[in-house]
C-alpha cells in the first residue's frame, strides 16, 4: 500500500540540531519505518547555502521513505501543508543581551511562524518548539495560531527527561529501560524539577530504592537543571545530537503512543492540573494514545515538590507576563 507522504517542516534547518535531525526523519525515526516523508527547511537567507548543502547529502543517502526535500526562507512556504513543524530556529541569547532583547527578539520569529501555521498548515497540525526558550516561544507561536487547536503547540522537556533517567540509572545501577515514569515539571531552564517520587526503578519506587534526600536536592536535581550548560562548557557548543534525539522522541512518542505504564514529559499549554495557571505552557507527565497527549491525574505532590514545581511555574508566569507586556501574545 502506498502511504501518503507526511509533511515535516524544520526551522533552523542548517544548524546544529537540525544537521543532526534531519537525516533520522528522513531514515524513518519519527513517524516510524513505514511512513514516507516530505521535508521542508526553514532557514533565514544566510543559512540557505547551507541548507541545500544538508539536502545533497540527504539525497546522498538514498534514503527509501524521503519523497522530497524544499528549502525556502518565506514561512508562509515552509508550513503549508505542514503536518509536523519542528521549530528549532531561535535567536541565541548573545553578549550583554537582557532576558526582555531576548525574548523580544524571538517574538519577532515566533509570532510570525505561528502566524503562517495558523493560515497554512494541515488540520493535523502537531507543533514541537526546541529553540529556547522553549516554553515561552511556544506561547508566543500558539498565541498567533488562533485556529490551531492549542493543544497541538508543545514545548521540548523531552531532553531533561532523558537526562534525568540517564542520571538515576546510573545512580541506581538498574538499566535505562527499567525506569519509567520520571516527570519533568515546568520550564526548560535551570528551574525545571525532575520528579522521580512517582518514577519506578524495576517497578520499585524510584525515592524509596534512592533513599537520599540530599542527593536528590544537592546532586540529582542540579545536575539535569545545569546539564545544557555543562555540555557548553565541555563541548564548546550547546548539545545538539542529544536534543535532535529528544526531539525525535518528542514526536515519536505524540503520534504513536506511550508504553503501557509508563509516561513521558512534555512541555503543553496547562489546563490548571496539578495548580499550574491555565495556558501556560509547562512541562507535565503525560501519555499518549492514538496522536493525543493526557496529563496523568492524580499524583500526590508532596511538599519537596510543590516548591520546586511552583518556583519553575512562576518563572513561566513572568516569562509570559513580559511577553505580553512587548505585546507578544
Ligand atoms: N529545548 C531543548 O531541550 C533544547 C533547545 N535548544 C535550542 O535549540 C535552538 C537551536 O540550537 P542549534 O541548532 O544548536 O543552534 P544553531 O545556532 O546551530 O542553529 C540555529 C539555526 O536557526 C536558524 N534560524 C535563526 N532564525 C531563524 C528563523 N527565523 N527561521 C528559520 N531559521 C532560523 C539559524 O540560521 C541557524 O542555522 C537554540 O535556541 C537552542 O538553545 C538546544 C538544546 C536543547
Ligand atoms: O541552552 C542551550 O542552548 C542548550 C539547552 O537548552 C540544553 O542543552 O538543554
Amino acid at each position: 500500500m502506498t502511504r501518503t507522504p507526511v509533511n515535516v517542516t524544520v526551522t533552523g534547518a542548517a544548524g546544529q540540531i537540525g544537521y543532526a535531525l534531519l537525516f533520522r526523519i528522513a531514515s524513518g525515526h519519527l513517524l516510524g519505518a513505514d511512513v514516507p516523508v516530505k521535508l521542508r527547511l526553514l532557514e533565514i537567507p544566510q543559512g540557505l547555502k547551507a541548507a541545500e548543502g544538508t539536502a545533497m547529502e540527504l539525497d546522498d543517502c538514498a534514503f527509501p521513505l524521503l519523497r522530497g526535500i524544499d528549502i525556502t526562507d518565506d514561512p508562509n512556504v515552509a508550513f503549508d501543508g505542514a503536518n509536523v513543524a519542528l521549530l528549532v530556529g531561535a535567536r541565541p541569547r548573545t553578549k550583554g543581551m537582557e532576558r526582555g532583547d531576548l525574548l523580544e527578539a524571538n517574538g519577532g520569529i515566533f509570532k510570525p511562524q505561528g502566524k503562517a501555521i495558523n493560515d497554512h498548515a494541515a488540520d493535523d497540525i502537531r507543533v514541537l518548539v526546541v529553540g529556547n526558550p522553549a516554553n515561552t516561544n511556544a506561547l508566543i507561536a500558539q498565541a498567533a495560531a488562533p485556529d490551531v487547536p492549542a493543544e497541538r503547540f508543545t514545548a521540548m522537556t523531552r531532553l531533561d527527561h532523558n537526562r534525568a533517567i540517564s542520571q538515576l540509572a546510573a545512580r541506581t545501577g538498574a538499566a535505562v529501560s527499567d525506569i519509567k515514569r520520571l516527570t519533568i515539571w515546568g520550564n526548560h531552564s535551570a528551574t525545571q524539577y525532575p520528579d522521580i517520587f512517582h518514577a519506578t526503578v524495576g517497578g520499585r519506587n524510584a525515592a524509596e530504592v534512592v533513599d537520599d534526600e540530599k542527593w536528590l536536592a544537592d546532586e540529582f536535581i542540579p545536575t539535569v537543571a545545569k546539564r545544557g550548560a555543562a555540555i557548553i562548557e565541555a563541548r564548546g557548543a550547546s548539545s545538539a545530537a542529544s536534543a535532535a534525539n529528544a526531539a525525535i522522541d518528542h514526536v515519536h512518542t505524540w503520534v504513536n503512543g506511550t508504553a503501557e505504564g509508563d509516561w513521558t514529559s512534555m512541555g503543553i499549554p496547562s489546563d490548571g492540573s496539578y495548580g499550574v495557571p491555565e495556558g501556560l505552557i509547562s512541562s507535565f507527565p503525560v501519555t499518549c494514545k492514538d496522536g493525543a497527549y493526557e496529563i496523568v491525574q492524580g499524583l500526590d505532590i508532596n511538599e519537596f515538590s510543590r516548591t520546586r514545581i511552583d518556583a519553575s511555574v512562576k518563572e513561566l508566569e513572568e516569562e509570559r507576563d513580559a511577553v505580553r507586556g512587548l505585546g507578544l501574545i
